[in-house]
C-alpha cells in the first residue's frame, strides 16, 4: 500500500478512473419510459466484464467486513446485488415488485420518476440486528431506495450503507435518504 492509499478516506472510490469508465459506459436514451425522461441505460456497461468486475471490487473494497447481507431491488439491482454478494460472501436478499414473492411479505408503494410502484420483502429475509448493505443500479428520486431502507427496518434490521452505480443529482433522491450512508460510484 503507498502513503496516498493510506490517506485516501476509507468510503472514497479505490480506482480512481472508475467514475470516468462507468459513465463512459452508460448511455442516454431519450424519452423511455415516457416522454420527458432521459433514461440512463446501464446495459452496455453490463457486456463489458472487466469494467462489471471493477465496479464490484471497489464496492466490495469499501464494504468488506462490514454486513451480514445484501438486499438487492428488483430488477437491475439484482443484476449488480447479487455479484457483490458473492464478492463479500454474505447472503442476498431480493427486493422485489408486488406480487411476486410467495411467503409473508412487507409491502410499500412509492412514487417513480415516470410513475408508481409497489415493493415487497419476505418478512423474515432479514433477522434482528443483521447489517444490510442495500444495492441498486440508479438514485433518481429516491422513493425506491426509501420504501426499501423501511421495509428492511420493519423486518428488524439495519441499514448499513446504500451503495449505487450512478446518482442522478437533480431529482434530490438523497434528501428523501437522510441519516443513511449513500455512495455512488458516478453522479450526474
Ligand atoms: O430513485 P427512484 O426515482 O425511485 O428510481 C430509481 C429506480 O428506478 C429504476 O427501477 P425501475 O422501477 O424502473 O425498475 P427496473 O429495475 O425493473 O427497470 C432503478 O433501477 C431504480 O430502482
Ligand atoms: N432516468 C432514469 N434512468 C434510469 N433509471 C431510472 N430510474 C429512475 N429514473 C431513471
Amino acid at each position: 500500500m503507498t502513503t496516498s492509499d493510506q490517506d485516501r478516506p476509507a468510503r472514497d472510490l479505490l480506482d480512481p478512473d472508475l467514475g470516468a469508465d462507468v459513465l463512459a459506459g452508460l448511455r442516454d436514451i431519450a424519452d423511455f419510459p415516457i416522454n420527458g425522461v432521459v433514461f440512463k441505460d446501464f446495459t452496455p456497461l453490463l457486456l463489458d466484464a472487466a469494467l462489471r468486475d471493477r465496479i464490484v471490487e471497489d464496492t466490495v473494497a469499501r464494504r468488506r467486513g462490514t454486513v451480514d447481507v445484501v438486499a438487492g431491488i428488483e430488477a437491475r439491482g439484482f443484476i449488480i446485488g447479487a455479484m457483490i454478494a458473492h464478492a463479500l460472501g454474505v447472503g442476498f436478499v431480493p427486493v422485489r415488485k408486488e406480487g411476486k414473492l410467495p411467503s409473508a411479505v412487507h409491502r410499500l408503494s412509492y412514487a417513480l420518476e415516470y410513475g408508481t410502484a409497489t415493493l415487497e420483502i419476505h418478512q423474515d429475509a432479514v433477522s434482528n440486528g443483521e447489517r444490510v448493505l442495500v444495492v441498486d443500479d440508479v438514485l433518481a428520486t429516491g422513493g425506491t431506495l426509501a420504501a426499501t431502507c423501511e421495509l428492511i427496518e420493519r423486518c428488524g434490521a439495519s441499514v448499513e450503507a446504500i451503495e449505487l452505480v450512478l446518482e442522478i443529482a437533480a431529482l434530490e433522491g438523497r434528501s428523501k435518504l437522510e441519516g443513511q450512508e449513500v455512495f455512488s460510484i458516478v453522479t450526474v
